[in-house]
């Protein structure tokens, strides 16, 4: 069955009351921070922190991913050898990925464990095809904060400068069959802002988009969920479709425009996607009614 992956929200893996929190929190998918949420001197804590809670909490449907610091840092090994088979993990994020070598040696120590890539170094940019083509990849995540620090580029509202990252990494999630999330939007108070910035995502491709506060949670699932119109349409253009094959034809008319079969492949993505966005729900309610 599909997941959906609207709002993926990052947790810091040393604030226990936000583990808590998160268990009651509408989101598809959780990324467990062990990076840049957790001070140096708090690192070992949170690993333990994480690995308690995870083992603990039951996050229900929700996906849930480890961030883990880089093989280059003094924690790295470690936070990989502490999830490479946590029952309560899903799949390791991998900070600042430049090449396909830097999954490779994460792969070493989490062996079948499925590996996600944080997408927002300038090599990382360059290297996207062959980092979304790696055996252990289920998905890739934007790093524009961190990508934005690498270019020198300065904020706007359009993202102008961060669309060619942008664009190559979903080319190259899209041709290796990964999801791909967009990056966060820091200024969690301005719900108009982060609106715009989902719409753009949507508009461009993505599966949904990485959030870092529990209020942007709503405006994200709605973006990245098929609206009413959508699925209507896309039951429409199969139906008509359909009708037209049972008379011999290759293609239907709906609404003055045709309807192909590649139309209805896409018809039918957006029903799966609204299936799997109910499926989720309900699990999630159930869980949530017999833990009353
Ligand atoms: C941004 C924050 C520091 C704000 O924290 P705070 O001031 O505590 O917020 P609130 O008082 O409004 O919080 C209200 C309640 O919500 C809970 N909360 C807050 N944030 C989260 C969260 N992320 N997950 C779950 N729950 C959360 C609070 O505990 C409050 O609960 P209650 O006590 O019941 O009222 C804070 O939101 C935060 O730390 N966010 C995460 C920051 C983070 O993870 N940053 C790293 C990832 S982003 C990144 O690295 C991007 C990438 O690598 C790149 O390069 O772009
Ligand atoms: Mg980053």
């Amino acid at each position: 069955m599909l997941r959906p992956y609207r709002s993926v929200l990052y947790i810091p893996g040393s604030k226990e009351r936000a583990l808590e929190k998160a268990r009651d929190l509408a989101v598809d998918a959780i990324i467990f921070d062990l990076e840049d949420a957790v001070a140096p001197d708090e690192k070992a804590a949170a690993r333990a922190t994480l690995a308690r809670f995870l083992a603990e909490v039951d996050y229900g449907p929700r996906a849930r991913i480890v961030r883990i610091n880089g093989f280059d840092t003094e924690w790295g090994r470690a936070d990989a050898a502490a999830f490479a088979d946590h029952p309560g993990v899903d799949a390791i994020l991998v900070p600042k990925v430049n090449g396909p070598a830097d999954l490779d040696a994460v792969a070493a120590v989490t062996g079948e464990m499925p590996l996600w890539a944080m997408m927002e170094t300038a090599l990382g940019m360059l290297n996207a095809a062959a980092i979304a083509a790696h055996p252990r990849l289920e998905g890739m995540v934007m790093g524009t904060n961190d990508l934005a620090k690498e270019l020198g580029s300065r904020f706007r509202a359009d993202r102008m400068p961060l669309m060619t990252g942008l664009g190559l990494c979903l080319l190259a999630a899209k041709a290796s069959g990964r999801v791909i999330v967009d990056g966060v939007y820091n200024a969690f108070k301005d719900e108009a802002g982060l609106a715009a910035e989902c719409a753009q995502g949507r508009d461009m491709g993505f599966d949904g988009k990485t959030l870092i506060h529990p209020a942007q949670v709503e405006i994200t699932n709605e973006a990245f969920a098929p609206s009413e119109a959508e699925v209507d349409l896309a039951r429409r253009q199969i139906e008509a479709f359909n009708a037209a094959q049972a008379q011999g034809q290759g293609v239907a008319v709906l609404d003055g425009r045709i309807v192909e079969n590649l139309h209805v492949v896409t018809a039918q993505a957006v029903l799966a996607k609204m299936e799997a966005i109910r499926a989720q729900a309900m699990t999630a309610e159930r869980i949530a009614v017999g833990a009353e």
